[in-house]
């Protein structure tokens, strides 16, 4: 299969060369548009402001750019053509949409791009300076996120959901996306092995021809949320030609590191890992609570120890801030440094 210029098997490793080893992901995107004001109590969660208030949206893009952020995930992940058309949208209006979440990012990398001063923003390499490199990541979320009943935690489809019911339900906007000017595919908080079966088998039959991450959320240090080994469900993103990293997101920062390890065991690809601040989600108070007996610490204290566990692009979820962003970069740029000396 033709995929296109683009060298899979490279295109990450280079990518975190030119960020000098490490890179940093962005963080919580619905969290920093409620911190703006928004009200994401919707069934389109995050998306909604793709109708609402796309202003916003490239705010809150802007505020992770400025933070140090190499990826920007777009606000797609529960951007549906299904979700939209329950609103009432047409099938166009919806399509529409989902480019759009592309096109908003994009604009975002640019404005920052333009108004960068040697000062803030260039980083110094070869003895030279040059731009911060940055990719749009147009984010996927499971079809649970798209039910918005709790299974995007649980990963319980029930019975009568199959891999051909995924691929069904994800085709379209997949086709959409990887056509938007994306840089890269995010598929994110997969619950499930049906899941990334389905998204493995869809970037194959669609001939997806950019780079793809797969990112699953754990439930503790060896199970996704479905109780499906994390062993297995990395196995299958390793397999897939187009998956350039796999890791781990929105999962409490203490049972990264054993992920971490886990996921080398299978794979060479890049790790990546973005947490969310150790709270759970409940499904039927619709908010985050704290998680009774364990409390995790502000998480950035252990990226050390995720590096040497082998990760290599980091960033946070759900409940986390610029703020956190703005603490992993100072980490790893420290790290980035001492890696040139
Ligand atoms: N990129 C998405 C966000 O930060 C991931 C959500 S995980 C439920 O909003
Ligand atoms: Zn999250």
């Amino acid at each position: 299969m033709e995929l296109g210029s683009i060298d899979m098997s490279s295109f990450m490793t280079d990518f975190l060369k030119k960020c000098g080893g490490f890179a940093v992901v962005d963080g919580g995107f619905a969290t920093e548009l409620e911190r703006h004001g928004a009200n994401l109590n919707d069934p389109l969660w995050s998306a909604k402001c793709l109708v609402t208030s796309p202003h916003l949206v490239r705010r809150v893009h802007l505020d992770y750019l400025d933070a140090g952020a190499n990826i920007i995930l777009t606000a797609s992940y529960q951007a549906t053509i299904q979700g939209f058309e329950a609103k009432g949208l047409s099938t166009e209006e919806a399509e529409g949409l989902l480019r759009k979440s592309v096109e908003i990012a994009c604009e975002a990398r640019q404005i920052y791009y333009d108004r960068c001063t040697k000062d803030s923003c260039d980083h110094i390499e070869n003895g030279g300076t040059s731009r911060r490199p940055v990719l749009v990541a147009a984010s996927v979320g499971s079809y649970g996120a798209y039910l918005a009943d709790g299974s995007e935690y649980s990963g319980d489809y029930g019975d009568a959901v199959t891999v051909e019911t995924l691929k069904d339900f994800h085709r379209r906007r997949l086709q959409i996306l990887a056509q938007s000017g994306a840089d890269l595919i995010a598929f994110e908080t997969i619950p499930n092995k049906m899941e990334a079966k389905a998204y493995a088998e869809l970037l194959e039959e669609e001939g997806i021809n950019i780079p793809a991450w797969f990112s699953f959320t754990c439930k503790d240090g060896v199970n996704v949320v479905s109780g499906d080994s994390i062993l297995e469900c990395a196995s299958i993103a390793d397999s897939c030609k187009q998956v350039v990293a796999v890791g781990i997101n929105c999962t409490a920062p203490r049972f990264i590191h054993g992920l971490i390890l886990s996921v080398r065991k299978v794979t060479s690809k890049p790790v990546i890992i973005y947490p969310n601040s150790g709270e759970t989600y409940d499904a039927v108070l619709k908010q985050w609570v704290e998680s009774t007996g364990v409390r995790d610490e502000d998480f950035v204290s252990y990226i050390g120890k995720w590096l040497d566990a082998g990760a290599s692009l980091f960033g946070g979820c759900c409940r986390t801030t610029p703020d956190t962003i703005k603490a992993i970069s100072r980490v790893l740029s420290n790290k980035n440094t001492t890696l040139k000396v």
